[in-house]
């Protein structure tokens, strides 16, 4: 087996760079593990999500924000490996590059971070709560009409920066993005996935690599978690057969509910929403084929009147 360094291409937000680092680190075990002659360098890349980081991403529009340019340098040869946020990634993957890893998933819940010690169900009538995504506003406005929801934009830290400086009562953010961080101690409370339904593929990362790259392709599969590639798979079948961006409230949620011989059943949760909060349509239900129950989801919402909602939405 010939020495080789392989380049590792991310963002450059702390986050995208304390998570990459912790990849990196998994890899290098399995090589030892394995014998692979393999290195690792990183390489930072600017997104088009990064250099407009002050401006609500629901107004930006465009799928794959912060994954553009990465994949462009994947199909280049100037990196071999990307490491990105599933949530992050388009359905559609272009061609001659492959997901090659889902390490094993954080959890995928949202939750609150809060000035003082409040619950959710106790946040007082009318609490300023900020964040930057329609999915959570629609379902927290839907749990809770009093709430004062205020966008807000930015990186984990300085979003947590602003719950100080800008007198809000609470935020919402990603558990597992804290969690990475090493940050825990700033969740407050988990957000039930039946009061906000996470992103598609929240809490989970992709590791992206060319089809062609057999080696790499081969190092990546040592790395993959099955269980998370099937629950993200369904998640994300839902999220290909809605053809959603970020102007939609779309979520959803897989887990393994049981496991008859060597296959799981799993349970899909799947949200949409109106932008005002008036409308949250849910589904739930069960299969074996992730890809299948993703469609089958993503189909009873559609009828349901989610075909109305993003047609007005797309307008
Ligand atoms: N929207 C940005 C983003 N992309 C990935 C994460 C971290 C959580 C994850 O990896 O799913 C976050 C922060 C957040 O939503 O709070």
């Amino acid at each position: 087996m010939e020495a080789r360094v392989i380049k590792v291409g991310t963002r450059q937000s702390q986050l995208a760079l304390t998570q990459t680092g912790q990849v990196i680190r998994q890899l290098e075990e399995l090589c030892k593990e394995h014998q692979l002659p393999y290195s690792f360098e990183i390489h930072k890349i600017v997104t088009k999500g990064d250099r407009i980081l002050d401006v609500t991403l629901s107004k930006v529009g465009g799928k794959g924000l912060f994954v553009k340019e990465i994949e462009q340098a994947l199909l280049n040869s100037d990196i071999d490996l990307a490491i990105h946020s599933m949530k992050d990634m388009p359905y559609e993957l272009p061609e001659g590059l492959a997901i090659g890893a889902v390490p094993k998933r954080l959890t995928p819940q949202d939750c609150l971070v809060l000035k003082d010690g409040y619950s959710f169900e106790d946040l007082p009538q009318g609490a300023k709560v900020g964040t930057s995504s329609l999915r959570r506003s629609s379902q927290l406005k839907y749990a809770r009409p009093d709430l004062d929801i205020q966008w807000i934009r930015g990186n984990i830290d300085s979003r947590i920066r602003k719950l100080e400086t800008e007198g809000f009562d609470a935020i919402v953010l990603a558990a597992a993005g804290l969690a990475r961080m090493g940050w825990e101690h700033k969740i407050s409370t988990l957000l039930p996935a039946d009061v906000c339904v996470p992103a598609v593929g929240q809490g989970a990362l992709g590791v992206q690599c060319r089809s062609s790259d057999k080696s790499v392709m081969e190092l990546l599969a040592l790395l993959n978690d099955h269980d998370s590639e099937v629950t993200v798979a369904a998640e994300r079948s839902f999220l290909g057969t809605l053809q959603g961006g970020c102007q939609v409230p779309i979520g959803a949620h897989a887990t393994i509910v049981e496991r008859v011989d060597s296959k799981e059943v799993l349970e899909l949760t799947g949200i949409v929403g109106s932008p005002d909060g008036a409308t949250l349509l849910k589904s739930v239900q069960q299969g074996t084929d992730p890809v299948q129950l993703g469609i089958e989801v993503a189909r009873q919402l559609l009828d349901d009147g989610a075909r109305d909602i993003l047609a007005k939405i797309e307008g």
